[in-house]
């Protein structure tokens, strides 16, 4: 039997099938899954505290009820546990190796910090995020992982009160979000420090609530000492390390005592080891509770980072942006890197990114507990792979053709390689590697698996091809790709043209592409278009005039 608690401020019973008894279970702080191990440990440490099971507890189909020990924190603003405790009761459902995300999720409702319901962003016709539904709870970290442009920094901006949506509603510590969040600061990427203001009067310039300047210095003081930079108070930006510039942006943060820590990519513009020593002491203030977060959003494009510290990663796909798989990471901290439990994520969470045709809400994952707990247990039991509804024009990913050849050079004499690996080969992170296997699926040449990448056929033959014939076999699959749609109509239309077979790009922006992408969406698809139609020699492009023109040598142009 396997039980899922949260129990910071009161007890629990549990029910032992050995004894046929509840047992009496003491406070504990965090987060638990308890298997018949500890079950059988606690008994017998505990076991003056048995207590006959038909007095405590009773059986209502699969779940196991059991009254509430009196042990009440009052100040708790956890309303399920204070319904449960003037109840009574509380009902832990059970079940043989199984402890769903969702049950999870209705457990931990009630210290939720932070909610999106059904929100939704459109500016002008263009859709940015659709029906986007999630909760972030208490003592979490959530990551937002997800292709370039699927929406990870909107949904941070609308998180943060930045941006407003134009459907659906954000809770805030369950009230409805208008305006600014005063609860949330933002770290950015790209540090957003004065560089005409001191390290401190950075960090000052945020603080909110100060009663008087004394005040606000030394709460200044404290972010900046918190963060290990002191000593360098009266420094510019301009004098800093890109470590100690972002530092500044932590502190800055940190200053304010936010509840919700938005972080858009904070680590992504340093060097790896300053990442990850910035990482590691951000993680340790969390864990330690020495900075009064509640709960942590960010964004990043790094799988491994996303798996090293989330307690749970949101996936997102795009055209627009949309959950597609919720995933919990059932793994303490400081988790091994090594370990095949993480080793096993980071490959679940490659395959999902990389499968772009499907959604994937409440995905199974076999992985391993602890080192210690050696057992193996579902995060989740159903998997529900429904097809993504597709836009009028599949994306195509901003990538040359000349670099996707180049991958395969990659493969040596193997044709089917792991992801992963893949990517560390090729020292790209996903958000690079990506776009590149899209590409090569649209051209018939790869074809993404669970886990793996795999040389189809065409792309056997494409790796040895002379240059004439790797141009008529992209020719040839971006004529059939539906993946290579926008590049179809383009030729389309290039054809119906009569006799001068030129069109203005402005057209082509105009009556194609700004329906449905962004102004700069679209001027970067009508980009990746020409640069793909040119090398399969379909269409040229004439800067000067900005016109398409059809291939003078078109097989199929009309006389
Ligand atoms: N105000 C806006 N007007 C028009 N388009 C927008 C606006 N805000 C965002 N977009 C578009 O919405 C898409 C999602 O943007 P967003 O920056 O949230 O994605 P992202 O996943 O964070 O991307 P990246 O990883 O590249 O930062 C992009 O194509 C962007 O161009």
């Amino acid at each position: 039997m396997n039980l899922l608690v949260h129990n910071d401020s009161f007890q629990v019973f549990f029910y032992s099938h050995a004894t046929s008894c509840f047992q009496f279970y003491p406070p504990i702080f965090s987060w638990k899954v308890f298997n018949t191990n500890s079950l059988q440990h606690y008994r017998q440490t505990m076991s003056s505290s048995f207590t006959p099971m038909d007095k405590l507890c009773w059986r209502t189909g699969n779940k196991y009820c059991c009254r509430v020990a009196t042990q009440w924190n009052k100040n708790s603003r956890d309303t399920r546990m204070r319904q449960s405790t003037k109840n009574r009761k509380i009902y832990w459902q059970c079940r043989s190796t199984q402890v769903s995300v969702e049950e999870e999720q209705q457990q931990q409702s009630s210290v939720c910090t932070l909610q999106f319901k059904n929100v939704g962003l459109q500016v002008g016709k263009v859709p940015i995020i659709r029906d986007i539904n999630f909760s972030l709870f208490e003592g979490e970290i959530l990551c937002l992982l997800g292709p370039s442009g699927s929406g990870k920094s909107t949904i941070l901006r609308i998180a943060a009160g930045l941006t407003r949506p134009t459907e659906g509603f954000v809770y805030y510590q369950g009230k409805e979000l208008h305006g600014i969040n005063e609860g949330a600061a933002i770290v950015f990427q790209n540090f957003a420090l004065f560089p005409w203001l001191t390290v401190s009067e950075n960090v000052e310039l945020g603080i909110r609530g100060a009663k008087s300047k004394i005040q606000r210095k030394a709460k200044a003081e404290k972010a900046i000492d918190m963060i290990g930079l002191d000593g360098y108070e009266n420094a510019y930006p301009k004098e800093l390390s890109g470590g100690m510039r972002q530092r500044v942006g932590f502190a800055r943060a940190i200053a304010v005592e936010p509840e919700l820590l938005c972080m858009d990519e904070p680590f992504s513009a340093l060097d790896v080891l300053t990442g990850e020593n910035l990482k590691s002491e951000l993680l340790r203030l969390w864990q330690a509770g020495e900075i009064p977060t509640k709960s942590i959003l960010i964004v990043t494009h790094s799988i491994e980072e996303a798996v090293g510290l989330a307690d749970r990663i949101i996936i997102l796909g795009k055209d627009p942006g949309h959950i597609r798989s919720l995933l919990r990471i059932p793994l303490s901290h400081p988790r091994d890197r090594k370990s095949r439990s993480f080793q096993n994520l980071i490959d679940h969470v490659y395959t999902l990114l990389s499968r772009p045709d499907a959604t994937c809400l409440s995905e199974s994952i076999p992985v391993v507990v602890s080192k210690k707990q050696k057992s193996t247990f579902l995060v989740s039991s159903s998997a529900r792979l429904v097809s993504q509804e597709s836009s009028k024009y599949p994306t195509l990913p901003s990538v040359r053709i000349g670099s996707v050849a180049g991958l395969l050079s990659f493969f040596g004499d193997e044709r089917c390689i792991d992801l992963y690996r893949l990517g560390q080969r090729l020292q790209l992170d996903v958000d690079d590697l990506y776009p590149l296997l899209e590409a090569g699926v649209i051209l018939n040449i790869l074809k993404v698996t669970e886990g793996d990448v795999m040389l189809t056929d065409q792309g056997s033959r494409f790796s040895v091809a002379s240059i004439d014939d790797k141009k008529s076999m992209v020719r040839e699959a971006l004529l059939q790709s539906e993946g290579a749609r926008l590049i179809q109509q383009i030729y389309w239309l290039l054809r119906q043209t009569k006799r001068v077979h030129r069109v203005p790009e402005e057209l082509i922006l105009d009556t194609i592409l700004e329906k449905y992408f962004s102004p700069s969406e679209s001027r970067r698809q009508l980009e990746v278009a020409i640069e793909w139609g040119r090398y399969a020699e379909l269409f040229g492009y004439d800067a000067p005039s900005g016109e398409l023109f059809l291939d003078e040598e078109d097989p199929q142009q009309e006389e």
